[in-house]
């Protein structure tokens, strides 16, 4: 047998699924992907392989996935990382990742944990280990919500790659100005660079989604530019979510009730630097950072 013709798995590699494996894998566990859920599986190795290689992780990371479903990425990702803890809140899908990962990758099994949870509210203490990396194909509908929870708790995430509904992935690296800029923008930005790292179609999934999706890459500042401690996070997104609640209005008005009144919106708006007639979508990061900081 020439090298080609021996399966990966008994290479030592990962034997990635296909659309045939993971219609085969979901009848087998009679899973019924639900879109509350955001199931859609992926079933095609080269986007996963893709995903892979933008998130730039190596045997040097311990990559924290968030819903692996029936193990796509997974499977991916074992061939190239330290370590792969997957987060899954379907009781399902999570009791049978360690099986179909024994099956296809029984040589990098070991490399895998999984934790029964949900991502939008996993503690540290529930996850053994620290992740370096968070690669993930995030259910859509709490995407957001996600990756701010994972980025504000988990400080080792040096970065993330994301598949999300392509809509949002251009809302998270929209710069100041821009019409989609907003609430998902700015405060993914407090915690780094963020750039969008591609498109994949909707054919690559069963069922195949509604929408098209996007990649997002976010490098955390190595040195951040500002004190990114609980409390002062807190107080820039309590500052981000007043200016965006009512986006069509001037600073002055919009953060009225956050400040106490227009009045001292104004002052502390022209303490901060901003002018007091600016809306809150041509602020950056750092504006809000200053903002929040006149906070007494
Ligand atoms: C878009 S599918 C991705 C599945 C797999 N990673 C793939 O690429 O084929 C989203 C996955 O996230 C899981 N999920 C949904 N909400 C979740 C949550 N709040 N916490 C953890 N997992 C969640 C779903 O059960 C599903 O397995």
């Amino acid at each position: 047998m020439s090298d080609a013709e021996v399966p990966p798995a008994a290479r030592g590699q990962a034997a990635l699924l296909g659309p045939a494996e993971v219609r085969a894998l979901a009848e087998e566990f009679g899973v019924r992907p639900t879109k509350q859920l955001g199931q859609n599986f992926v079933h095609d190795a080269n986007t996963v392989r893709r995903i892979v290689a933008t998130a730039g992780v190596g045997r040097e990371d311990t990559v924290l996935e968030v819903g692996p479903g029936l193990g796509s990425l997974t499977l991916a990702l074992l061939d190239v990382v330290d370590r792969v803890i997957a987060v899954e809140i379907d009781p399902n899908l999570a009791a049978r990742l360690p099986v179909t990962v024994a099956d296809r990758a029984p040589d990098l099994a070991d490399r895998l944990t999984v934790v029964g949870a949900d991502a939008m509210r996993v503690k540290p203490s529930e996850i053994p280990g620290e992740p370096t990396a968070l690669v993930a194909n995030l259910p859509y509908n709490v995407a957001v919500p996600v990756l701010l929870h994972l980025f504000s708790e988990l400080p080792s995430l040096r970065t993330a790659l994301v598949m999300v509904q392509a809509e949002v992935a251009d809302r998270l690296a929209a710069s100041p100005g821009s019409k989609i800029y907003g609430v998902p923008s700015v405060k993914a930005n407090f915690f780094g660079a963020v750039r969008r790292a591609g498109a994949v179609g909707r054919a690559v999934f069963w069922p195949v989604p509604k929408v098209e999706s996007g990649l997002v890459r976010i490098d955390r500042y190595a040195e951040p530019p500002w004190p990114v401690d609980d409390e002062n996070r807190r107080r820039v997104f309590a500052v981000i979510d007043a200016a965006f609640a009512q986006r069509r209005k001037t600073l002055r008005a919009a953060l009225g009730g956050w400040a106490g009144s227009p009045a001292e919106a104004e002052r502390r708006l022209l303490e901060a630097g901003i002018p007091p007639s600016s809306r809150g979508e041509t602020l950056d990061a750092a504006a809000f950072v200053r903002l929040a900081a006149t906070h007494p």
